[in-house]
């Protein structure tokens, strides 16, 4: 049975006094029954892993390099975030494969490398509103997919998966149960084409996660809990959230 999972995902938001008053609600409430991952900032790693120390909520960056060292400006390596006790990282978000030219290549070598420092990646997947509209969905997840199975399949069990698709994130506009449900066993079904199980891979959904439609979306046999953007700034909002997650696990 695959443990729900609530990873929130700060994006380019917080301050110190911001970080402080959020992770001190959120390490205040009884202990969640799912597993919970906070991503946060980089500059903000040191902070957050001192305020979650002790505490049944695990730090996670949101980007790392596929190198392991080196003249490479503005990078960050795995060693250097494990160093900081990050569990997680998030690798091939939408927004780096758009803002920063990230293709699925680039993605699997971070998704390598970060496993080989011990750190659990999250690859995350997802189509434009273009490609669902061109009924190309499974044909875009598929190769993002294909890329991490290629380099990574024996080691899927190890592995986060999210389908976040685009068209959903940051937009209010939640895919509904099924069709997010859809693309989860797709996944699963296209992993077997590589004769590799994706049974004990959890699978996250992400994009306009709010309370109110966490549950439902979660009732779902192949969502194993959801990567949260917005709502994670919240202590309220990704405390409920966690609690949705709760029913499984
Ligand atoms: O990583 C999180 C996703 O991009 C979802 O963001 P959102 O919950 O603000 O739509």
């Amino acid at each position: 049975m695959r443990r729900n999972m609530v990873a929130g995902n700060w994006k380019m938001h917080g301050s110190l006094a911001a970080n402080q008053a959020l992770l001190s609600a959120l390490i205040a409430a009884p202990e969640p029954a799912c597993d919970v991952v906070v991503c946060v900032p980089f500059p903000y790693l040191a902070q957050a892993g001192q305020l979650l120390a002790g505490h049944a909520i695990g730090l996670g960056a949101q980007d790392c390099s596929m190198h392991e060292q080196g003249a490479y400006t503005g990078e960050v390596s795995v060693g250097m975030l494990r160093e900081f006790s990050c569990s997680h990282v998030i690798v091939g978000h939408s927004e780096r494969r758009a803002y920063h030219a990230e293709g699925d290549a680039l993605v699997a070598a971070k998704a390598q490398r970060a496993l080989s420092a011990g750190i659990t990646p999250i690859v995350c997947l997802g189509e434009t509103l273009e490609q669902r509209e061109r009924g190309q969905t499974e044909a875009v997840v598929g190769m993002q997919l294909d890329a991490i199975l290629h380099l990574l399949g024996s080691r899927m069990h190890e592995l986060v998966l999210a389908y976040e698709p685009v068209w959903a994130i940051g937009t209010g506009r939640t895919a509904t149960p099924e069709q997010a449900q859809d693309v989860h066993a797709f996944i699963r079904q296209r992993a077997l084409r590589h004769h590799v199980s994706a049974e004990q891979t959890r699978l996250l959904y992400g994009g306009s996660v709010k309370p109110d439609n966490a549950a439902e979306l979660f009732a779902q046999p192949d969502i194993d809990g959801g990567l949260i953007g917005g709502a994670s700034l919240k202590a309220v909002d990704f405390l409920a959230i966690v609690d949705a997650a709760k029913h499984r696990g």
